[in-house]
């Protein structure tokens, strides 16, 4: 689905090649300032890589609308965006800017189910928790639907039992799905369970 050739990133990252294909769950794990989100984001063109080509199905990524491409592969930040208001105006956000059709009730209360959020829909985010925001925003990208899933996950997230076990199911109903997932965890024990394929960064380099 994602062929990578000779690329470089500035100094941070050199991938002589790579291939990320369709339906697999792929992990990168690696330590900290390793280059495992700098990978993530040059497959959404979040990032432009300073040397080499990126395809996805078959078209190179120069080519292709930024804004076109991430109806497809739709990465979820570290941080990712909370705004002010009610939980449905939350879930409702990521297919707003995707300019697709709003969410149906039945589709929210769906997700939050999958989530293990006991909250209505009309309450405000500003009560939650961060673990709890957090699985909002991984609901937020549930109703989106794309083809391809880039997670890149808070390591405080992972504490919590809840949000490891809540990942974990979201994952293989993703798989379950067909969709192509690409995570970044720090949990070793999630890699392990969930993925086809672990890819390893160190200082800039895959190295396995
Ligand atoms: N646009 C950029 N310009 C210069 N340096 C950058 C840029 N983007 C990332 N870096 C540097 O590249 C290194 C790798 O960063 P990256 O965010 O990919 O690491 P990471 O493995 O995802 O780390 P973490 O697990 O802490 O999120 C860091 O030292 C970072 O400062």
């Amino acid at each position: 689905m994602f062929e990578l050739q000779n690329i470089r990133f500035l100094n941070v990252l050199h991938v002589p090649t790579l291939t990320i294909h369709e339906g697999d769950i792929t992990c990168i794990v690696g330590e900290s300032g390793a280059g495992k989100s700098t990978l993530a984001k040059l497959l959404n063109k979040m990032n432009s890589p300073t040397e080499g080509t990126i395809t996805y199905k078959g078209r190179d990524l120069k080519e292709m609308d930024a804004v076109t491409l991430r109806r497809d592969v739709v990465m979820l930040s570290q941080t990712p965006l909370i705004v002010e208001g009610t939980i449905r105006d939350n879930l409702q956000l990521g297919l707003h800017y995707a300019e697709k059709r709003e969410a149906t009730e039945e589709e929210m209360m769906r997700v939050l189910q999958e989530m293990k959020l006991t909250q209505s829909l009309e309450d405000d985010v500003a009560t939650l928790s961060g673990g709890e925001k957090q699985r909002i925003a991984l609901a937020r990208v549930a109703l989106m639907n794309p083809s391809v899933l880039i997670l890149d996950e808070p390591t405080s997230a992972l504490d919590d039992h809840t949000e490891e076990d809540v990942m974990r199911q979201f994952l293989r109903n993703a798989k379950q799905a067909g969709q192509t997932i690409i995570i970044i965890t720090h949990s070793k024990s999630l890699a392990e369970e969930v993925s086809d394929r672990i890819i390893t960064v160190k200082a800039g380099e895959i190295i396995d």
